[in-house]
């Protein structure tokens, strides 16, 4: 059976050079191309590239993803910075690609998509919810990826179920301190030195707490799940945002 042929881009990153080795790993991949920044783009159109591993940076995703689509290559990606507005393109440029399939995942690790699950279960039985992610001081955005979109995933299973507002007295507090608001969700962001990836989702009510916590140690944590993402973009045209898409997780 012939290999799948992946490329990386972002290939000399934490977490690009960490996938460079899991796809020269994988039996049935080959790694095609490694690309990181100044490097043409060209390379993955000479390569044969069928997929494309997508972990730069929030400024480069969208010109990178704009050549894969124009190409016809299939992109996973784990670039965080997705706004409505930057959906809304990508999903032209889907449109404008029929065939072709895309995955945007917040995070590539399974247990970080279990802590979105329980998050989205546990949310509507509880007053209050807020999140706090934890990252090494050279993330660049804030509140991470898998935190927005845990915080939203959250606010449509309230809203789903007709929660109230969430509590909360504060009439005077010092820019920041209460974190920033995703759809009515504190989401609060810490950098320090020494960690990776975490993060915590707490929630509140009459005379208990609920913590759900997720580590990150070391970047093979992302690793199946970007090799999974690989092998099932290909048959998945389309926007698929979530790797919980492509797990069965019942
Ligand atoms: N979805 C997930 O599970 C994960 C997502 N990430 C995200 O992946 C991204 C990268 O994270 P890190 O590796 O920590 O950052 P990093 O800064 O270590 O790596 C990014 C690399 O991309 C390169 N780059 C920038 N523009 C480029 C371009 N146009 N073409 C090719 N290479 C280019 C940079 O030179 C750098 O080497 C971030 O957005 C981060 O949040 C990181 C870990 C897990
Ligand atoms: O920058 C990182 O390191 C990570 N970025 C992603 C995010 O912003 O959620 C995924 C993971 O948290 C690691």
């Amino acid at each position: 059976m012939s290999k799948l042929r992946v490329a990386v881009l972002g290939a000399k990153g934490r977490i690009g050079s960490e996938a460079v080795r899991a796809v020269e790993a994988a039996d049935d991949m080959e790694l095609v191309a490694a690309l990181g920044r100044g490097d043409s783009l060209d390379a993955l159109i000479e390569s044969g590239a069928q997929v494309a591993v997508e972990l730069t940076t929030p400024d480069s995703v969208m010109d990178n993803l704009d050549h894969c689509l124009r190409h016809g290559i299939h992109a996973v990606v784990g670039t965080t910075g997705w706004t409505d507005e930057r959906l809304a393109h990508l999903r032209g440029g889907l449109d404008a690609s029929p065939g072709t399939g895309v995955l945007i995942a917040p995070n590539f690790s399974i247990g970080a998509v279990l802590t979105m699950k329980f998050a989205q279960l546990a949310a509507p039985y509880f007053e209050s919810v807020e999140v706090v992610e934890l990252h090494h001081p050279r993330k660049v955005d804030a509140p991470s990826g898998t935190a927005t979109r845990t915080a939203q995933l959250i606010a449509a299973a309230r809203a789903e179920a007709g929660c109230a507002p969430q509590p909360d007295a504060t009439t005077t507090a010092l820019e920041g301190a209460r974190g920033a608001d995703v759809d009515g969700v504190p989401v609060h962001s810490v950098r320090l030195r020494g960690l990776l990836a975490h993060q915590e989702v707490l929630l509140g009510g009459e005379g208990e707490t609920l913590t759900v916590r997720h580590d990150s140690l070391h970047h093979s944590s992302f690793m199946p799940g970007i090799l999974l993402g690989c092998r099932r973009v290909v048959t998945v045209p389309g926007l698929t945002f979530g790797l919980e898409h492509f797990l069965d997780l019942g």
